[in-house]
């Protein structure tokens, strides 16, 4: 070894380097969050390729999401591994899409074949539900989809769905069953599949053919699985049988961070493996290195009250560190200002960069006002799990052309494409022309082109068509024509380039759109990435570039900087961490989410998000909420979260304001602001009470904060009274008056 080496073991602990050594036969890790899991699996792989001269094509690690596994990648690179990039590090859904890309007709799928994401599977189980007559009253397609989703994540066909529905005597399942039925018919017709059809058809493909099986195995000779608590059946059937003889699989997981178990996954994995693989090395750590002290008893105190797990526990040798701070805003607006502007303050006072920093949130939506709050104090910041780069409207159309050009069997996407923009080309052409399609056995794209081929040949239509329909149909016939020949001719980029102008996508934009400039910048992003994976990877097709587009989040586009403030879900922040974690929206039914508070169960689920949004954190943690809400087009006052009840007083402070949480306090309460929270602290309550004045309609009230206005309603709230009261700006606001400290106006 060089001098300039990094050893792999210096920087890890007995357990850690245990771990690292033992590389051969089945291999357990559980343990707490930021105890070093994902170190291991990278040094783990180093020390393969390094010490153990496995050549890095035959090493894959998979984990959760696009994110970790780019951060896995990084973190192999900097382990000085040779040629690092032929190292499998990716998701399980990037692994089987490249699996089907090559070995798909062992299935039945061209390699052509397109992946469909959620909305498009949607519009398909609408479809699928006509042709199975289930109303979509009386069924919603979402229940339908989810049904189907479950079932796939078992890998149990429509046959199997339809006994289990059967047995347990379960409508809404016999009629999924049948949906699913049709699903897959048109699935099928369009070449395309769903995301669980990914790891379904990849399960299928090894369990039917032993020979790819066999390939795959020797391939794959090391098989690590990040995040394992996390996997389903699905998942957790094709690791086993990717695993070879030498049952060289490492799993690596936390219980107590699993937290997607409404997609299907199932923490019994975890013993299924000691089953199924009696022999497996168990190894633990114990030992977290990631986060102050204070901030890993925050966690642990929280994940405490879950019932259902093996409570273990985490040390540090970290310092205490800063309190955890707690700040309770008015409204959602305020709550976002609050983090824009404390984050500006740890720029200006502590030099800790935005690039340090993540807001972290339990769903997409609450991102807008922290963006919006971003906007104003001039944060530069990008969103993880958000509207994603590749989800946004004008991508999706112009994939939707891609799409078809690439596989032009995509009925899905030739529908969306055939009026975008719009070409006089109605409902009922489509329709009709869907049925000639299949009356003739042709795709809609074989029947397309036949109606424009007869057209230029001065025929009649073929297909019953009216004659605007054939008009306007063999025009748009010709435009798939002639970019079907040039996509061998152009380079994807200036493929795409003629496609927006010719197809009128620019023309659309400018004329519909109410912010045409951010929509072209967009598609112009779309073109230069384009560009660039041409000149990263010439010999890679369009089909690679669309794929990478459907399982790719933007994450992968923006370049990281240290002035790029991240918002991101919890469910996204998974295996990260930063210096400084902001969680907003700790209220009831928020997080905890509504649809959990029925059952423990989902209660235990939120509470371990909770704690995996919490254990992301390395030195700072903040946790935030509004006291007012507008949720679903309505406002309301909402409760703060049981979860901060649930944190030890000893550790938390409360802010002010920004910026006011480092101004010691002599108690720890006394910088609380009262007046704008329902949160209930000991330390304020011993301030003497005054008797308390019940405002009646039409006084005139003054309040600390939003000046004079006039009472409109006062109703008992539980031992409390509600108060709306519009005040002279003209805003009407509802508060609880045990908080709002309401003062009688009298006029004399
Ligand atoms: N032995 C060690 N010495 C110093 N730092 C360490 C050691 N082990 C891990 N770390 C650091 O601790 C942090 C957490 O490690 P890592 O992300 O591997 O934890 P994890 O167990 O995978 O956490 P999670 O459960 O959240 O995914 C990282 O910054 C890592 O570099
Ligand atoms: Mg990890």
């Amino acid at each position: 070894m060089s001098t300039h080496t990094i050893d792999l073991l210096t920087g890890l602990n007995n357990a850690q380097s245990e771990a690292v050594l033992c590389t051969e036969g089945p291999l357990l890790i559980v343990a707490g969050p930021g105890s070093g899991k994902t170190r291991v699996v990278t040094h783990r792989i180093a020390h393969l390729a390094r010490e153990c001269h496995v050549s890095p094509y035959r090493i894959a690690a998979v984990t959760f999401t696009n994110k970790a596994a780019r951060e896995m990648r990084d973190r192999i690179a900097t382990l000085q591994v040779p040629d690092s990039d032929s190292v499998f590090a990716g998701t399980f859904h990037a692994f089987c899409a490249r699996m089907l890309r090559r070995f798909g007709e062992g299935v039945g799928l061209d390699s052509n074949y397109t992946i469909y994401d959620s909305d498009d599977q949607f519009g398909l189980i609408k479809q699928a539900m006509q042709m199975a007559d289930v109303d979509e009253k009386l069924n919603h397609p979402r229940a339908m989809q989810g049904i189907i989703s479950g079932a796939k994540s078992v890998l149990m066909d429509s046959v199997g769905l339809a006994k289990q529905a059967q047995f347990e005597d379960e409508l809404s399942k016999e009629m999924a069953a049948r949906v699913y039925h049709y699903y897959e018919e048109l699935l099928g017709r369009s070449n395309a599949v769903d995301f669980d059809d990914l790891l379904m058809r990849a399960v299928q493909l090894l369990q039917e053919n032993a020979d790819v099986k066999e390939e795959y195995q020797r391939r794959y000779h090391y098989l690590m699985v990040d995040e394992f608590q996390d996997t389903n059946i699905a998942q957790y059937r094709l690791a086993r049988l990717l695993t070879g003889p030498d049952q060289n699989i490492c799993v690596v997981g936390d219980p107590d961070q699993s937290i997607y178990s409404w997609r299907n996954a199932d923490i019994r994995n975890i013993l299924s493996f000691q089953n199924d693989y009696p022999d497996a090395r168990v190894i633990t750590l114990e030992q977290n290195y990631r986060s102050t002290r204070n901030i890993l008893d925050t966690a642990s105190s929280l994940i405490a009250n879950n019932g259902m797990r093996v409570p273990k526990e985490l040390t540090t040798e970290n310092a205490a560190g800063a309190d955890v701070v707690i700040h309770e805003a008015y409204t959602q607006e305020e709550e976002a200002d609050f983090v824009g502007k404390e984050i500006l303050e740890l720029a200006r006072r502590d030099r800790i960069k935005p690039g340090s920093c993540a807001v972290m949130y339990r769903i997409n939506s609450q991102s807008r006002s922290v963006e919006e709050a971003c906007l104003r104090l001039g944060i530069k910041y990008r969103i993880i799990g958000g509207v994603q780069f590749y989800r946004r409207r004008e991508i999706r159309d112009l994939m939707a052309y891609l799409c078809v050009l690439h596989n032009p069997q995509d009925d899905v996407n030739l529908a969306r494409a055939i009026n975008t923009p719009a070409r006089g080309i109605g409902d009922k052409t489509i329709q009709d022309l869907r049925s000639w399609s299949l009356s003739k056995r042709l795709s809609v794209f074989e029947a397309i082109t036949a109606v424009s081929q007869a057209k230029s040949a001065g025929l009649p239509c073929p297909a019953p068509l009216a004659a605007r329909a054939y008009t306007a149909v063999a025009r748009f016939g010709d435009l798939l024509g002639r970019f079907s020949d040039l996509k061998a001719k152009l380079p994807m980029s200036d493929l795409i380039d003629l496609l927006v102008k010719e197809a009128g996508l620019e023309a659309h934009i400018r004329k519909t759109d109410t912010n045409p400039e951010e929509r072209m910048e967009n598609i112009q992003e779309f073109i230069s990435l384009a560009a660039e994976y041409e000149s990263d990877s010439p010999e890679d097709d369009l089909s690679a570039f669309l794929e990478r587009a459907s399982l790719v989040a933007d994450v992968d586009n923006y370049e990281e900087s240290e002035d790029t403030l991240t918002l991101i879900t919890l469910h996204q922040a998974k295996g990260l961490e930063f210096p400084v974690v902001f969680i907003v929206g700790l209220e009831e039914g928020l997080l905890p989410h509504s649809r959990s508070m029925d059952s423990n169960a989902e209660l235990e689920e939120e509470r371990r998000l909770c704690y995996v949004g919490i254990t992301r954190a390395m030195e700072r943690l903040y946790l935030v909420r509004a006291f007012q809400r507008r949720m679903w087009g309505n406002t309301s006052a909402t409760l703060p979260s049981r979860f901060l009840e649930e944190i030890p007083e000893n550790l938390i402070r409360y802010a002010r304001s920004p910026g006011a949480v480092t101004v010691p306090s002599t108690s720890s309460r006394t910088g609380y602001d009262r007046s704008l929270t329902t949160w209930e602290s000991t330390a304020v309550d011993q301030e003497p009470k005054d008797p308390v004045y019940v405002p009646e309609v039409g006084h005139t009230v003054k309040h600390d904060k939003f000046g004079s206005g006039l009472v409109v309603s006062c109703e008992e709230w539980g031992s409390d009274y509600q108060v709306e009261v519009c005040f002279d700006g003209g805003e009407l606001r509802r508060l609880l008056l045990s908080y709002a400290r309401l003062e009688k106006v009298e006029f004399y």
